[in-house]
Parts: structure tokens; C-alpha cells; sequence
């Protein structure tokens, strides 16, 4: 890649994998002679119908603010791969636009004034989710890196509502325990950050009263690329922590869960047993 040329984001949700795909075989069977043309219109069809959707999305939801855009395009514009930030870091570890509106959303729709993220990154969740708060409201971001934790307030600072962020620097688990010790508690939690992470974070969330009465937790990339159901997959740690995360929401008496196929699924729990 050329210097200051940055790449696109690589396909990272079961759609845009799918899209991936399906370009790729109809552009191999192009070549073949012998391929029957009415199963190269299908696989075509098949193509459009997964490639077009997630631009379709787009433009189906509310535009973001000029905030956002801008996060979202420095976030692109760094050179993730030469940072000297944590690594492992990556462009497409941002929710982006349609994500970010959903949460808005979801802040409006519960009526949250307090928010804790588990996982941060350059902010753009944070950042929708305070954009929906009242004046008063705050996220309680958690952040392991400080690079990056540094990069998300740089932009927060250029923004109208940064100000109803805050950031809590280290490990999310520490963070955490303090704040029960704290007696904080959280109208919505958004829970992105190391996936292995996720089932302690949860256990830490219900047994203590971090959460609200009527509180939502939602928790991303449970999709997890499909690789929770994909037998052939080859499976990450990643991917075998949200089988076991996911698996072990469905034995939990506690509460109640639903699992949205949005980008690379978001799940959504509330307490059934207070
Ligand atoms: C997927 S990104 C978060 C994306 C962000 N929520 C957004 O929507 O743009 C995950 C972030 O979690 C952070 N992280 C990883 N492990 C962590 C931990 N144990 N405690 C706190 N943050 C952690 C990573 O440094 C990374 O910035």
C-alpha cells in the first residue's frame, strides 16, 4: 500500500464475509467456460442481495453527526499497524454509523442518563451514546490502552458533548470492582471490549449492583463472524469465547436475552430475577 494511501476495512461481520465471498466465486466463474449461465445470474443475485445490504442500511439510517464523521475518519486515517499503541488495534474495530444510531437509540428508548462502555477504542460508541444523553448524563468509558484512550479524548475535546465523557484508563475488570466498591451504578452498559473478557465482565455486572434496576446490557460482535456455528471455521479464541459467552446466556435464570444479527451481532440482556 502506498504512503499515505489507507486501506479499506477488511470484511469482519457474517454479511460482509458472505459478500466477500460470493464476489469472489462469481468473479472466478466468469472465467469458466463451461459454467451454466443461469447459475451464474443466481450466485450474482445471491451476491447483490448480500453486498447491497449494508450500504442500504446506511442510507435507510438517520445520517451521524459531524462528530462522528470526523472520529470515524481519523480513525481511518491512522496507521493502526506502525502504532504504538496496544496491539492488535484496527480500524475495524470501530461500530461505525448504523451500530452508533442503535444505540442512540437505546439510550433514548431506556431513558439512560448513566452509561458504562467496556471497551472503547477511538470513542465513536461513547461518543453516539453521549450525543443521546440529557445534559446531565455521562458514559463511563473503559479503556485498557492510553494511546488510544488519548486519540478518543482528542476527539471528544473538538466535540459539542465530549464533555459528558469520561474515561477510566486500564484493565475494564479493576474498573469495575472499583466502581461497585463505589456503589456506581448504570442505566446501560455496552460491553466491547476483549472478547475472552465478556462472561467475567457479565458475572461482575450481575453479581454485584453495577446495573440499575431495569438496566440493559448490550454486548457486541457476538456473531462473532460466525464462527460460533460455523463447524469448519477455522476458530479463534475469540470465536471460541463467544460460543462459550453466548451459550452460557442461555443457562443464565437471571436473565433475559435476545441476539441481533446486526454487523457482527449485538446482544441485549436485562435482569428478570429483581
Ligand atoms: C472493539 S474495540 C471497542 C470499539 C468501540 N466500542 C467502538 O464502538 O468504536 C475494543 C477496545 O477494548 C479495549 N480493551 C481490550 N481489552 C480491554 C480490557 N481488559 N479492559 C479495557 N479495555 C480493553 C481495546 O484496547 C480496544 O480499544
Amino acid at each position: 500500500m502506498p504512503d499515505g494511501v489507507v486501506a479499506p476495512p477488511r470484511p469482519v461481520t457474517p454479511s460482509t464475509i458472505l459478500a466477500d465471498e460470493l464476489t469472489e466465486i462469481c468473479r472466478q466463474l466468469e472465467f469458466a467456460a463451461d459454467a451454466d449461465p443461469a447459475l451464474v445470474d443466481r450466485l450474482r443475485r445471491s451476491r447483490d442481495l448480500a453486498a447491497g445490504m449494508d450500504p442500504y442500511l446506511d442510507v435507510c439510517t438517520t445520517r451521524e453527526s459531524p462528530a462522528l464523521a470526523e472520529l470515524a475518519r481519523r480513525t481511518r486515517s491512522a496507521d493502526w499497524s506502525t502504532s504504538t499503541a496496544g496491539t492488535g488495534l484496527e480500524q475495524e474495530m470501530l461500530s461505525g454509523h448504523v451500530e452508533g444510531q442503535v444505540l442512540k437509540f437505546l439510550v433514548h428508548l431506556s431513558g439512560a442518563t448513566r452509561v458504562l462502555e467496556i471497551g472503547m477504542f477511538t470513542g465513536y460508541s461513547a461518543l453516539a451514546m453521549a450525543e443521546a444523553l440529557p445534559e446531565n448524563g455521562e458514559v463511563l468509558a473503559c479503556e485498557m490502552d492510553p494511546e488510544v484512550a488519548h486519540f478518543a479524548q482528542e476527539c471528544f475535546e473538538q466535540s459539542e458533548v465530549g464533555r459528558r465523557i469520561a474515561v477510566a484508563v486500564g484493565p475494564a475488570s479493576e474498573t469495575l470492582e472499583r466502581l461497585a466498591a463505589a456503589d456506581r451504578q448504570f442505566d446501560l452498559v455496552f460491553i466491547d471490549a476483549d472478547k475472552p473478557g465478556y462472561t467475567g465482565y457479565l458475572q461482575q455486572l450481575l453479581d454485584s449492583e453495577l446495573l440499575a434496576p431495569g438496566g440493559v446490557i448490550a454486548v457486541d460482535n457476538t456473531l462473532m463472524q460466525g464462527q460460533p456455528w460455523l463447524d469448519d471455521a477455522e476458530v479463534t479464541a475469540n470465536g471460541s469465547a463467544i460460543a462459550a459467552f453466548n451459550a452460557a446466556l442461555t443457562y443464565d435464570d437471571r436473565i433475559e436475552q435476545v441476539l441481533i444479527p446486526l454487523r457482527d451481532g449485538l446482544t441485549l440482556i436485562r435482569r428478570v430475577d429483581r
